[in-house]
């Protein structure tokens, strides 16, 4: 017996768009006669009834905010850049112009998948073609409109806040590293500013390798460690105070410190500072995450310990014109404008801690106190190591031995000339400055408090 057909099967298209046109007739005629209003509550109704269903929200990052361009998209933008995009099948690139590194950024409509405490956080790219009047912005003309939308499940979006702050402090981050460097000078109330290249790194400073670690740890857990100066209610700055002979490495230290934390650097020359308001309005125009140097404060012209001024002829501070006063240093390193900043090293360097005033070496001021006195073995052994490429060598032990028990005295500048006149030749540079030793020139005595290294940091 033949299979009996179905209804519609035996009807055919025939009957099916028979019942489309019919359904649509009635839906125009309803039009003629319900109210537009109506029409529209339903239609609202129904759009309502789709979001409330729809488990995902999405928020926008414009562009601009108005005629401004937004923060917020710069660094999303930034951020997104150093994570692995290279899923999107379009990725755009440039190459800023002070930018030491291309940047990486999703092309029209690409989107990436982020994870964030344990949430998915999807990223699109939007790019719509500006409608309306064209706008010109820092005088070019707008023709799209560029937004990074953030689209998020319900249950993520408590965590929201949160993910854009950790957004913006990643970028902030990267934005930094970018950066070239600059070196601030003063001049009379205003900061001159240069590229710093200074190549001191804490690899190629011949430092006791235990003191290099515990400055090391410092600075890393002063960059990590914002949330705690907030609880603590200080802001967050660090101050040392680096003392020992010339040519010890006080001035290699200081870079070594800028590229580290890679911060620009303030050169503050105090005997160019006429006077207290100067030194405020200095202090008020710096930028933060930097290194404020202060280089041999002692011969600064501020009263000393006992009262008296460390510069001839500078004796009656504080009038107009007459340089800083002690307490405007004061006031400068740990007062109420100082510590509207924040992430500044504050560095003094000093031949003579003996001579700084209580108040200004105190924590807070100078949280810590470093030593760079005469070569021992081991920093002696990181500077054959740096300019003699030699490791351990046998060839060292001579000179070793003078600096470990006869306690000779030589200055890492020394021996740096030494091995720069010796170039190529590590047996001649050595031999140059064991008979250094021999000679005698090393004899001058050692400090106690740099000799003992005994100053805590
Ligand atoms: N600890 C060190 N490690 C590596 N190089 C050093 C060190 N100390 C000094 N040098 C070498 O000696 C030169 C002078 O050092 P630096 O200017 O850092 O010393 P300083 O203590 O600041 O001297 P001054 O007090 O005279 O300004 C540097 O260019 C560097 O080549």
């Amino acid at each position: 017996m033949p299979p009996v057909a179905s209804i519609s099967e035996k009807e055919g298209p025939l009957t099916y768009w028979t019942y489309v046109t019919s359904a649509l007739a009635v839906l125009a005629l309803a039009r003629t006669i319900v109210p537009q209003e109506w029409v529209d509550c339903v239609q609202e109704w129904f759009s309502g009834l789709l979001t409330s269903l729809d488990p995902f929200c999405s928020f926008t990052f414009p562009e601009y905010s108005g005629a401004s361009p937004d923060q917020h998209y710069e660094l999303v933008k930034l951020y997104l850049g150093s994570k692995d995009i290279f899923g999107a099948k379009r990725v755009l690139v440039n190459l800023p112009r002070n930018a030491k590194q291309a940047l990486f950024s999703l092309a029209d409509g690409e989107s990436f998948r982020d994870e964030f405490k344990g949430f998915d956080f999807e990223w699109v790219h939007c790019v719509k073609e500006r409608t309306g009047n064209l706008v010109a912005i820092d005088g070019e003309v707008q023709q799209e409109v560029r937004s990074f939308r953030l689209r998020v499940h319900r249950k993520a979006v408590p965590t929201v806040v949160q993910y854009v702050e950790h957004i913006a402090s990643a970028a902030r981050k990267l934005e930094q590293l970018d950066k070239e460097l600059l070196i601030h000078s003063n001049i009379d109330t205003y900061w001159d500013e240069q590229p710093f290249s200074h190549p001191s790194t804490f690899e190629t400073l011949a430092l006791d390798p235990d003191l290099k670690r515990r400055v090391k740890d410092r600075l890393t857990e002063f960059k990590a460690d914002r949330e705690y100066f907030a609880r603590t209610g200080r802001a967050q700055k660090v101050g040392f105070l680096l003392h020992g002979p010339p040519g010890t490495g006080k001035s290699s230290f200081i870079a070594a410190v800028a590229n580290f934390m890679h911060y620009d650097v303030y050169d503050l020359n105090l005997s160019a500072v006429n006077n207290d308001h100067t030194l405020r309005s200095l202090l008020a125009s710096m930028s933060n995450n930097c290194c404020v140097v202060v280089e041999d404060v002692d011969t600064a012209g501020l009263p000393d310990r006992r009262g008296t001024s460390n510069q001839a002829g500078k004796g009656t501070k504080g009038k107009k014109d007459e340089g800083p006063t002690l307490g405007g240093m004061l006031n400068f390193t740990d007062g109420l404008l100082s510590n509207s900043g924040s992430e500044r090293i504050f560095i003094f360097t000093t031949n003579d801690p003996e001579r700084l005033d209580a108040a200004l070496t105190r924590p807070g001021r100078c949280d810590l106190h470093i030593p760079l006195g005469f070569c021992n073995a081991r920093v002696f052994k990181h500077l054959c190591s740096t300019y003699l490429g030699l490791q351990d060598d046998k060839l060292m032990l001579p000179v070793c031995a003078l600096l470990e028990y006869q306690k000779a005295q030589v200055t890492p500048a020394q021996v740096a000339g030494f091995f720069d006149a010796h170039k190529g030749d590590p047996a001649g540079a050595l031999k140059a400055v064991h008979g250094h030793l021999k000679s005698g020139h090393g004899e001058l005595k050692l400090r106690a408090d740099i000799k003992s290294g005994s100053v805590p940091i």
